[in-house]
C-alpha cells in the first residue's frame, strides 16, 4: 500500500475484512450478518467524529523497516544517521533483515493496526482521517503530513507505536515530527501535531500484556505441569540514555524505572491469576554501539543460561518493550534467545505482542479521544495501571534529553 492515507476501514484496503461506515450503510457482509439494519442505523446515527475534535487526522507515527533486500542498508543509513554506528554493526544487523528475505514485518503491521484502528473508529462513529507516516521508511512522516495538508488539514494528532519514555522511544519521534512540521512551514503550509501520552501504563496497553502473559504462563503450566520463569524483554539503551529519561528536573531511569513496575505488576497478576509463586524479571535485548559503551543488562541471552544453572527448564518470555512483532522480535528473541534457550536446555514460549488485541487498539481509540478532550480543555478521565500516574500527554520540557544535540521536539512544552 503506497497511498499513506487510509480512510477508516476502507473497504478496498489490503487484507482488511470491510466493515460497513457510516456512511456506506451495510454494505459489507460480515459484519452486516451479525448486526441488524436498525442497529447499523442505530450506530450510525451516533455520530463519535466530534470525540477527535480538534483534530482534523490523526496519524500512526511508527519507526518503519525496510521491505526488498536493496531497502536495507539505505535504511539502516538512516536509521544511524550522524551516530557514529560502525560499518560492522550495519553490516551484521542487514544480514537480520536479509535472512528474512530483506523485508520487516513491521509495516505490514502497522498497515494492521491502522485498519483494526479504522474498524474500531467505525464501531464508535469516528469518521476521521487515519493516516500513517514512518520515521526511517515510506511512507515518511513528512510526505503523509504534506499531502493531507494539500487536502486542507492542519491538525494532527500522533499515535507512536512506542509505549515508553526515554530519547529513543519518545523524544526522537518527537524530533522527527518537529523536522516535519519544520518542512512544511518552510513550504508555507505549517501544521500542528500534537501526540498521545506515552502508553506503557494505559490499560490498553499494560493490561492487555497482563493477561497475554499470564494466559501463556497458565497455558506452560497445564501442558507441562510446571509453573514457568517470566523473563520480560525490552530493547536495551546505553546507561546513559536511561539515566536522564524522563522529566529534566526528575530522578532519571524512567525507562528502566517503568519497565520494572510493569515487569512487577504482571508478575503478581500471573501469580494470581495460577494462584501458583510465580517469578519474573527483566532482561534487555538488541544491544548495539560500542562494547566499551555501557548498556542495559543484563542481556537476554545471558540470563537464560543462569537460570539453566539455577536449574529453571520452562521460561515464558514477554516483549512487553514492543508494540508488535517486529525485527527485534523475531530476530532477537524468535531466533537468538530460542537458540541459546535450546542450547541450555530450556523450552521457551514467547508470549504475542500487543500487536492489534482488540483491547489494546480500544485503548489507542480511548487516548486519542482522551487527548482530544484535552486539547479542547475539557478534563477526561484519565486511566493509569499499574502506577496511578498517567504520562503527561504534554513532555517536560528538557524531557529524555538528546545528550549529542540539541533539537527541536513537537508535542512537548520545550
Ligand atoms: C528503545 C528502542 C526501541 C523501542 C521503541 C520503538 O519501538 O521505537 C527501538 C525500536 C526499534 N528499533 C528498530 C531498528 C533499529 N534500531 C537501531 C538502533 C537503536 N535502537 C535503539 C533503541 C530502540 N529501538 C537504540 C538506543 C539504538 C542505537 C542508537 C540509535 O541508532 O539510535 C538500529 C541500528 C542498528 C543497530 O544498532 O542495531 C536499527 C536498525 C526497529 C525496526 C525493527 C524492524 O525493522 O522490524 C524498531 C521498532
Ligand atoms: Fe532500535
Amino acid at each position: 500500500m503506497s497511498d499513506p492515507i487510509a480512510e477508516p476501514a476502507d473497504p478496498g484496503q489490503e487484507g482488511t475484512d470491510p466493515t460497513p461506515t457510516a456512511e456506506q450503510g451495510p454494505t459489507g457482509e460480515s459484519e452486516a450478518a451479525a448486526e441488524t439494519l436498525a442497529e447499523l442505523e442505530e450506530d450510525a446515527a451516533e455520530d463519535g467524529t466530534g470525540e477527535t475534535e480538534p483534530y482534523d487526522a490523526v496519524v500512526l507515527v511508527s519507526f518503519g523497516g525496510p521491505e526488498a533486500p536493496d531497502e536495507v542498508m539505505p535504511f539502516l543509513r538512516r536509521v544511524t544517521r550522524g551516530r557514529g554506528i560502525p560499518d560492522e554493526r550495519l553490516e551484521e544487523v542487514a544480514e537480520h533483515y536479509l535472512a528474512f528475505g530483506g523485508k520487516s514485518p513491521i509495516n505490514d503491521q502497522n498497515r494492521a493496526l491502522l485498519a483494526a484502528l479504522g474498524e474500531e473508529f467505525t464501531r464508535r462513529g469516528i469518521s476521521t482521517p487515519l493516516l500513517w507516516g514512518n520515521r526511517n521508511s515510506e511512507p515518511f512522516l513528512t510526505d503523509t503530513l504534506r499531502s493531507a495538508a494539500g487536502e486542507g488539514m492542519t491538525t494532527f494528532l500522533a499515535i507512536t507505536t512506542s509505549a515508553y519514555s526515554s530519547y529513543s522511544s519518545c523524544r526522537q519521534y518527537r524530533e522527527d515530527i518537529a523536522e516535519s512540521i519544520g518542512e512544511l512551514t518552510e513550504e508555507g503550509t505549517p501544521v500542528r501535531v500534537d501526540k498521545i501520552r506515552q502508553y506503557w501504563n494505559h490499560p490498553g496497553f499494560a493490561s492487555t500484556n497482563a493477561r497475554l502473559v499470564s494466559e501463556a504462563a497458565r497455558q506452560v503450566r497445564d501442558r507441562t505441569g510446571v509453573v514457568p520463569h517470566l523473563v520480560f524483554v525490552t530493547h536495551s539503551i546505553p546507561d546513559g540514555m536511561d539515566d536522564t529519561s524522563g522529566p529534566g528536573d526528575g530522578e532519571g531511569n524512567v525507562y528502566s524505572v517503568q519497565h520494572q513496575a510493569l515487569t512487577q505488576a504482571i508478575t503478581d497478576e500471573a501469580r494470581a491469576t495460577l494462584g501458583e509463586d510465580v517469578v519474573g524479571e527483566l532482561t534487555y535485548c538488541s544491544r548495539s554501539g560500542p562494547p566499551t559503551q555501557p548498556w542495559l543488562e543484563p542481556d537476554v541471552n545471558d540470563r537464560l543460561r543462569e537460570l539453566a544453572a539455577e536449574g529453571i527448564t520452562q521460561v515464558v518470555l514477554a516483549p512487553i518493550g514492543f508494540v508488535s512483532d517486529h525485527m527485534e522480535v523475531i530476530f532477537d528473541l524468535d531466533t537468538e534467545a530460542q537458540e541459546t534457550a535450546a542450547e541450555v536446555g530450556i523450552e521457551v514460549l514467547r508470549v504475542p505482542t500487543v500487536g492489534v488485541d482488540p483491547q489494546f487498539v480500544s485503548g489507542l481509540v480511548d487516548l486519542v479521544v482522551e487527548r482530544a478532550a484535552q486539547a479542547r480543555d475539557e478534563s477526561p478521565l484519565r486511566p493509569a495501571w499499574p502506577v496511578a500516574e498517567p504520562w503527561p500527554s504534554v513532555c517536560a520540557p528538557g524531557c529524555c534529553p538528546n545528550l549529542r544535540v540539541a533539537k527541536p521536539a513537537a508535542c512537548g512544552a520545550d
